[in-house]
């Protein structure tokens, strides 16, 4: 029986051909294109430094958890090994948890939740339970996974006058992210008949651009619900009126009246 690290154990294959273009990478492109979460982790810090300094600990939190999506989902497509699947799923799983426990508005919590302490216990619990079932089929929870982003969608959807050009190239990005998911796992006799089995290096490349986007607008909510002494300004990276833009959160002290 092969062990849980064993090059190719995992339930799920890419449509990428393996060792193609190294004796020791499974997925070359696969693996080296997670250097975008190389690259969003730390842009996040630092274009929303203002925030940071206020809110360090859901910032640093998250930020260093893509980080970690990106070393696992390295390693998976590297070896293509149960122990590297399972290690994605659930660094997936438990960054969108933190994410959620520090971020999800309170205006939205279900009615029984009386505080965000409730929250991050519930978050907590639900977290710890889906990570034992996700031992049970770990090629649906990728399924699952991506579904929470229907849950996003449905957020911004309530909240997108405040911010509709963030939101919408974020759900552009999105768009294109769960495509490109999409036509690797189920087209890929199709892309490899055109030698072109790529798709899945441009999901990581997309969902990196989509969170540059997603996570700006949560922490925009986040000050204009939790942060009651400051307004949130969006700004533009490298300069408004340049073609192509990152967005950031400064934060704005209203004058006080008199
Ligand atoms: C109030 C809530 C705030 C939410 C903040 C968002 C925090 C996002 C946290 C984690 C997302 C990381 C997803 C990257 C996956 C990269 C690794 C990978 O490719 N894994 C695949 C196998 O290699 C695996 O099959 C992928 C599974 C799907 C994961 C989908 C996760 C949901 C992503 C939500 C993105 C939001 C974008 C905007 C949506 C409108
Ligand atoms: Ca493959
Ligand atoms: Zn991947």
């Amino acid at each position: 029986m092969p062990s849980i690290f064993s090059y190719q154990s995992a339930e799920v294959d890419w449509c990428e051909s393996n060792f193609e273009r190294s004796t020791v990478i499974a997925e070359y492109y696969n693996t080296i294109s997670n250097v975008s979460f190389f690259v969003l982790s730390p842009a996040l810090l630092y274009l929303n430094r203002q925030y940071r300094q206020h809110r360090a600990l859901p910032l640093y939190f998250v930020s260093g958890l893509l980080f970690c999506v990106g070393i696992f989902s390295m390693y998976f497509h590297m070896t293509l090994s149960y122990m590297g699947q399972l290690l994605d799923e659930l660094s997936i799983l438990w960054t969108l948890a933190v994410a959620y426990s520090f971020w999800y508005p309170k205006v939205y919590f279900p009615r029984f939740i009386k505080s965000r302490k409730h929250f991050f216990w519930l978050s907590g619990v639900t977290t710890v339970i889906s990570t034992l079932m996700s031992f049970i089929k770990p090629a649906f929870n990728a399924y699952a996974l991506n579904c929470i982003a229907f849950h996003l969608l449905y957020l911004t959807w309530r909240e997108l006058k405040k911010v509709h050009r963030m939101a919408a190239v974020m759900v552009v990005w999105w768009v294109l992210a769960i495509s490109s998911w999409i036509s690797d796992r189920w087209l890929c006799g199709l892309w490899q008949a055109i030698n072109f089995p790529y798709f899945h290096s441009f999901w990581h490349v997309l969902i990196a651009m989509s969170l540059l986007y997603c996570c700006p607008l949560v922490i925009y909510f986040d000050v204009n619900y939790e942060m009651p002494s400051f307004k949130p300004k969006l700004g533009y990276w490298p300069g408004d009126s340049w073609p192509v833009v990152v967005p950031y959160v400064a934060l704005e002290q209203p004058h006080k009246q008199c």
